[in-house]
Order: C-alpha cells, then structure tokens, then sequence
C-alpha cells in the first residue's frame, strides 16, 4: 500500500493534491527508505524528511536544509471478519464494481494522503474527501440496508468513489455528506432524497427516531418489500460464501421469507445505554440514554433525540409496550440518580410473563420488577388471551424470567441469551420440528434429536415429543442449568443437557446416527471447523442449521459439503429465512441438509 500510495502520490498532479508546488515533496519522497516488500493493504509506518515549516522552499534556495524527522500518521485498515458486516461490505463492493465495470484501484483512496497531507493553506485534504455532493443515484441496498452509489473522487478526475449511504433505497436520487474515507468505499450522511425511489414509502415510518436511529433500517419499506429483500440477502450470503454450491446448482430456491405475525410491539429485550466523557468525573447534566445515532443524518428534518452520538429515547416502536412503561420508568429513575454514575453504563429491558391466579390479587403475583417512580409500584401489562397473564419490566440481569411458547414455558436468567421475538417463536419451533423428522420413518421407529448449541433448551423441549430421547450440549452451565430446570417444570423427562462445547456432544452421544437428528443454533460467528468434521463423522440422518447471521452459515454449509469427509453425501433440502426482526435488516436463516 505504501508504494502504491508514494507512486500514485508522484504520478499524480500536484495541483489536485493541493500540496506545495517546490518540489520539496518530491525530494522528500525520494529520500524515504521503502521497504523491499510491501504489504498491500497495509500501510508501513514512514519517516518523511521536511523543513520544519510548512512554507514553500524558494527554488534558489542554497542554505543547506535543515529537516526534521516527521512521523506520517500511518493508516492500518482493522483485520475484518468475513462474515461480519464490514466483511460482507467489503465483498458487495466488489459486486457492484464489476457490475458498474470498474476496478479497485479506480475506486482506491489514498488514506495516507487523507490522514497526513495539509493543502497549501494549511487545510487537510480530506476537507476535499469530506463533502457535500448532490444528484446522487442509489445503485443497490446492501445486507446492514444501506444504499451504495458512485460518486466523483474529490481529486482524481479519472477515479471514482463507492460511498455507502443509510436510509437510501435503489432508485433514490439524494444529497449526501461525505464524512469518513475508508481505502474502497467512502461513508456519508443523507441530507436530502431529491427524487424519491419507487420502494419508498416515508408515510409508512411509525418512529420519530428512524433515520437517525441505528436500530431500524426499514421503516419505510412495505412488509413485503421486506421480506422480500431478506430473501435476497439468503440469496448473497450463499453466493459469496459458498460460490461452488452456487455454481453446482447445490442451493435450492430459497422460500419466501416466513413473516413475523408482529411487526412492531414485538422485541422483548432493550438495552438503552449513555456514555459518559472520559475526561468527566461527574456528570453535570443528564446525558442522552437510548441508542447510537447512525451518523448526522438530516433527510428527515428532525431534532427528536438530539444529535449526540447516543440519542435520547423515550420510546422505541419494536420493543414491546411492557418494556417502553419500563423504559419510561427507568428514564425517570436515570434523572435522579445520573450523578451518581461514574462511567457510562447499560440499562437492561428485559419482559417477564407470568400466568396469573384470579383469585389473587396481580401485584402480589408479580416477580421484582420496574416500577412507577411516583407511586413505587411495580408496573405491569395484564393481558387475558387464552389465560390471564401479567407481562412486567425486569432490570436485574440475574433476576428468572419467563417465556411461554406454544405450550411449554422457559425459565431463564434475564441477562442471558433467548430469542427476542416471542411471538415468531411458535412458528419456527414448529418448523424445526417438522424438519427434524426422518423421512420414510414408521411411527414405532426410534427418532433421537441431537441440540448443539442449545442455550436454555428452546428446541430440545419444544421438538421432546416427537422424539424418544434428546441431548443438548450448551458452553454456559448457567443456560444448562436453566435448560434441565425447564425440562423438568414441563413434565420432559426424555431430554438431557451437557456443559460443554459443541463438539464435546460427540463423545457422549450413543444413538444410531441413521435415526438421530441435529439442530446446530450457534452464535454469529458459526461453527468451528472441528465441531464440522466431527458432526460429518457422525453422520446423522438430517440436520437443520439455524443461524442469526447467514453469512457464517452460508460459509459452514459449504465447508461441510464440500470438505468434510460425509459431507458429500448430504444436500441441502430447503433454505429459507424469517424474519425475527422486522423494519431491521437482521434475517434468521433456517438450511435444512439430508443425506442423499
Ligand atoms: C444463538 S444462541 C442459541 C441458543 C438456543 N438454541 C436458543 O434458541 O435459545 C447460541 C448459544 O450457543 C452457545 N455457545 C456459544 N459457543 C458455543 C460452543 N462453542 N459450544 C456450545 N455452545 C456454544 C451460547 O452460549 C448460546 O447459548
């Protein structure tokens, strides 16, 4: 990177780079020591030779010249997992460069120029970088649900620039500030859609923070259009991730994305968090708690939140409505008590149901929970659908809560990991289940479930009926815990839990692999490739691979098919995603694999 930054830099006119027109840079530059192998990508820290001053070198000047060593301030670009967002940024970037016939180094920035090179007048060139720039066409929507574009590079009249643009849809037409330089792609701020894309429908935005607000994407799509572009999102995770199963016809279509049935009032954790200045011993007035302002976007012309880089919330439409009475509360609570706090910290919102006894009164009923900060009492929901119930605010990370789910009910510590969205959950328990099955099985044939990953036992239990016997392997002893006590308060006696990672499950399992079943759920970054091997040795007769971040499971899929030693003899069934969280971009993605 440094000596295509230092040729570039020689070749390049220096009127464009605003620099001094002496030649002082030139022999300066001449006299760096290089070195004999450069890393692309990275660039090496570089001692640079110049006057003192800043002040152009008259060209007969012959007093001898007295330098100074500078250090350039050197740019290191963060190791990137693949299948995380900047990752998958990174590969969609290469997409549409092909698509646009462009090639990187007609998109590259020269980051060394950006972060140490000042204009004659004094003026960093990334004042040229970071700018307004206007008529913009979107090009695409990338898998976080931002717009990517084209834009003009600021100093190269034969360069362009990628520039990722929140809240824009293909099709807009907007007016942007360009605010940060990254090698390959620029970020911005939209400040204005000129002409609206035929996807947008700003009238169907329920949150007066969406736009500003990091936590929504969405909002202005239809469901539909939703749904349909977390299909797509299925789609490219699995075309960058596992290119040969593309490229063997080995993925099926994907299905339609399974809606959730609520598509506000449906999250059942928040965490809103405040910062709190380093240089601060006490704070003086009540910092901003709520959630990260993407950027300082002004599309859509409001003050509501402030415009901190943490936004002040009082309300958020995807949380349940338990847990904005507990936001409000905890708000009241945080004004009182903020100077108390001595670093930034995290409030955690997390529902607990209870079913309640008529003949008793509610607040007894009611675990410890958020309460009213006039009245001291614990505020609750009570609902009565099939059975009254009584939903409350839990703030103690450590304190039981619980969840009910097609029938079964789930005891869990409220800091710990559980699925979000309670009411898809009926749905996609089901779904496993049906998927687990064994094809051409008669019923007295012996069918055992095999849950790596299996937190507090969500698909052991919920799938423990059709089954005769299942294993959960889970690395946290307090999910397992939780696992066996759920296990135990729903009459199931045909599950057992170990502590342990995932690929422990093999030393202990004893059931024929031609009858047993797995359900993989793991965390965002996927499977490791020893837990893969094993499971392939295993061998089981079906597998359904659940995951929070398609990409890593695109990735493992592939790598399980394709180089593993049973893996061969598995195809993937079906594929599909659901949508555990509308008006974000985030897709749950459910592959089904089945020996051939
Ligand atoms: C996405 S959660 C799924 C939990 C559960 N299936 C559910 O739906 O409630 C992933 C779980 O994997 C656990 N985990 C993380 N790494 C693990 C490993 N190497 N082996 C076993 N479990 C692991 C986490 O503690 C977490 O409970």
């Amino acid at each position: 990177m440094l000596i295509v930054g230092l040729v570039s830099l020689v070749r390049r006119p220096l009127a464009l780079l605003n620099l001094p027109r002496s030649g002082l840079l030139i022999r300066n530059i001449s006299r760096m020591s290089l070195p004999a192998t450069a890393n692309p990508g990275l660039a090496q820290e570089t001692t640079l030779k110049r006057p003192a001053t800043d002040q152009p070198v008259k060209e007969n000047d012959n007093r001898p010249n007295k330098t100074k060593k500078i250090k350039l301030r050197k740019y290191k670009p963060k190791k990137v997992d693949q299948t995380s967002p900047l990752g998958v940024l990174q590969l969609e970037i290469e997409e549409l460069l092909t698509k646009e016939g462009l090639t990187k180094d007609q998109v590259e920035n020269d980051m060394i120029a950006v972060l140490n090179h000042k204009t004659s007048a004094g003026e960093p060139v990334s004042s040229q970088y970071h700018r307004e720039v206007s008529g913009v066409s979107v090009l695409q929507i990338g898998a976080s649900g931002d717009g990517l574009a084209i834009i003009d590079h600021p100093t190269e009249s034969d360069k362009k620039q990628v520039v990722v643009i929140p809240f824009a849809l293909p099709g807009d037409i907007v007016t942007i500030r360009v605010f940060k330089t990254h090698t390959y792609y620029v970020e911005s701020d939209l400040l204005q859609v000129t002409h609206n894309s035929t996807l947008r429908k700003d009238e169907l935005i329920k949150c007066k923070y969406f736009g500003k607000c990091a936590g929504c994407q969405f909002q202005f799509l239809s469901y539909d259009e939703q749904l349909r572009l977390k299909r797509d999102t299925v789609f490219n995770a699995y075309k960058y991730f596992a290119p040969k199963l593309i490229e063997g016809n080995l993925v099926p279509e994907i299905g339609t994305t399974v809606p959730s049935p609520k598509m506000y009032d449906y999250r059942t954790k928040l965490t809103p968090h405040f910062d709190m200045p380093k240089k601060l011993k006490k704070l003086e007035n009540r910092p901003p708690l709520g959630f990260g302002q993407k950027g300082r976007p002004s599309w859509r012309d409001t003050d509501a939140g402030g415009n901190r880089s943490i936004l002040d919330i009082e309300e958020c439409v995807i949380g349940t409505e338990i847990l904005n009475h507990g936001m409000a509360n905890e708000r009241k609570k945080f004004e009182r008590d903020f100077e108390s706090y001595k670093r930034g910290a995290t409030i955690l919102l997390r529902e607990n149901t209870r079913v309640l006894d008529p003949s008793k009164g509610v607040l007894e009923q009611l675990d410890e929970a958020s309460r009213d900060f006039e009245t001291g009492e614990k505020t609750f929901v009570e609902l009565t659908e099939d059975k009254p119930l009584a939903k409350t605010c839990v703030t103690d990370s450590r304190q039981v809560v619980t969840e009910y789910i097609n029938g079964y009910t789930f005891e869990f510590s409220a800091g710990e990991f559980f699925q979000n969205n309670n009411s898809i959950l009926g749905k996609v328990t089901e779904y496993v289940c049906e998927n687990l099955q064994i094809q051409g099985s008669r019923p007295e044939d012996p069918h055992y479930l095999v849950d790596a990953y299996c937190g507090s036992g969500l698909f052991s239990i919920t799938a423990s009926k059709g089954v005769d016997k299942a294993i959960g392997v889970e690395v946290s002893a307090d999910s397992v815990a939780f696992a066996e006590r759920n296990a135990r308060a729903n009459g199931v006696e045909n599950c057992k839990f170990v502590v342990g990672k995932a690929e422990c499950i093999f030393a202990s399992i004893d059931t024929p692999q031609d009858r047993t079943s797995v359900i993989l759920d793991p965390p965002r970054k996927g499977c490791d490739d020893v837990f893969l091997k094993q499971l392939a040795v295993y061998n089981p007769a079906r597998i359904v691979y659940i995951s929070c971040n398609v990409h890593s499971q695109a990735r493992d899929v592939q790598y399980f098919l394709q180089d593993t030693d049973n893996g061969p003899n598995y195809k993937i069934e079906s594929l599909r995603g659901f949508d555990f969280f509308p008006q974000t971009h985030h897709v749950e993605s459910v592959c089904v694999l089945t020996r051939v």
